[in-house]
């Protein structure tokens, strides 16, 4: 468990302004940006133990430590602007932050994920902050939802390429406590055609405790259908 919820709601504001906005280093106009899949202040012992033992995993190639950040630009994907980028966003694009990243350190989602190719699987541990309450004391269900979606998607991003989310479906079993840290363990089940079949679950650290279980239909991008237009 965190130390204590009060004590990172206590914690001074992080600066003003854009918090995470990418920096520029103005001799090469190169964007640098955070990645924030590594571990900062408010990371919970559970949460750094997990990731020391999963960067030793690591270290044989067989897991792969994700970089996450706030901002997407879609030049760095290939094939992601022809796909389903409107280009009148373009000029706004590092406006636009990732849902999961546009909270301050510690109090939204702090998570990092790990990849196994051979497995086609993909484990994130998540740290669940006091802004992601629901029922009192425990995390909102849409927030966990979130998660299974954000985990579920980049199992089958990964294993089959740029996708999006065409069903989702949950049983929350048992409430996650606000502030605790939770593995969210999701493999991809089935290739059909372009529908990419993943499932999860979200177990707490100690595994007693099964949270929530999903299965989810990722359908792979048509680059000749537009997502803009009504078909
Ligand atoms: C988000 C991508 C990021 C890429 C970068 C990767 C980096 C990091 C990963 C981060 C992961 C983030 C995960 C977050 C993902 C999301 O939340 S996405 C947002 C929510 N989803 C949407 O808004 C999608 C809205 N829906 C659509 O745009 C379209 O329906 C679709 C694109 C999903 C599919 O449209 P289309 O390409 O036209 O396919 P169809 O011809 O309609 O269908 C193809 C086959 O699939 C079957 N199918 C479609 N939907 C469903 C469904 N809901 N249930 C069951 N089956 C479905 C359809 O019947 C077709 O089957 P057949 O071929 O006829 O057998």
């Amino acid at each position: 468990m965190l130390r204590s919820c009060a004590a990172l709601l206590r914690t001074p504001g992080a600066p003003r302004g854009r918090p995470g906005a990418p920096r520029r280093s103005f001799s090469s106009e190169k964007v640098v940006q955070k990645d924030c899949a590594l571990p900062n202040p408010s990371w919970s012992k559970d949460l750094r133990l997990l990731f020391d033992q999963f960067m030793k995993k690591c270290e044989d190639g067989s897991w792969k430590r994700l970089p996450s950040y706030k901002q997407f630009f879609s030049k760095t994907f290939q094939g992601f602007q022809t796909l389903y980028l409107d280009p009148s966003l373009v000029k706004g694009e590092e406006h636009a932050q990732l849902f999961t990243r546009s909270f301050e350190d510690g109090l939204g989602f702090e998570y990092v994920m790990f990849y196994n190719d051979a497995e086609k699987r993909v484990l994130c541990f998540l740290q669940v902050g006091p802004h992601l309450q629901g029922a009192p004391g425990f995390v909102h269900g849409g927030a966990i939802a979130t998660m299974m979606d954000s985990t579920t998607g980049t199992c089958a991003c990964r294993a089959g390429g740029i996708a999006m989310t065409a069903n989702l479906n949950i049983n929350f079993k048992r409430p996650i406590p606000l502030c605790s840290v939770v593995v969210i363990d999701s493999q991809l089940d089935k290739v059909e055609g372009r529908k990419l079949f993943v499932s999860c679950n979200v177990r707490s650290v100690d595994e007693k405790t099964l949270h929530s279980e999903a299965s989810a239909l990722f359908i792979k991008l048509d680059p000749d259908k537009s997502l803009r237009k009504k078909r």
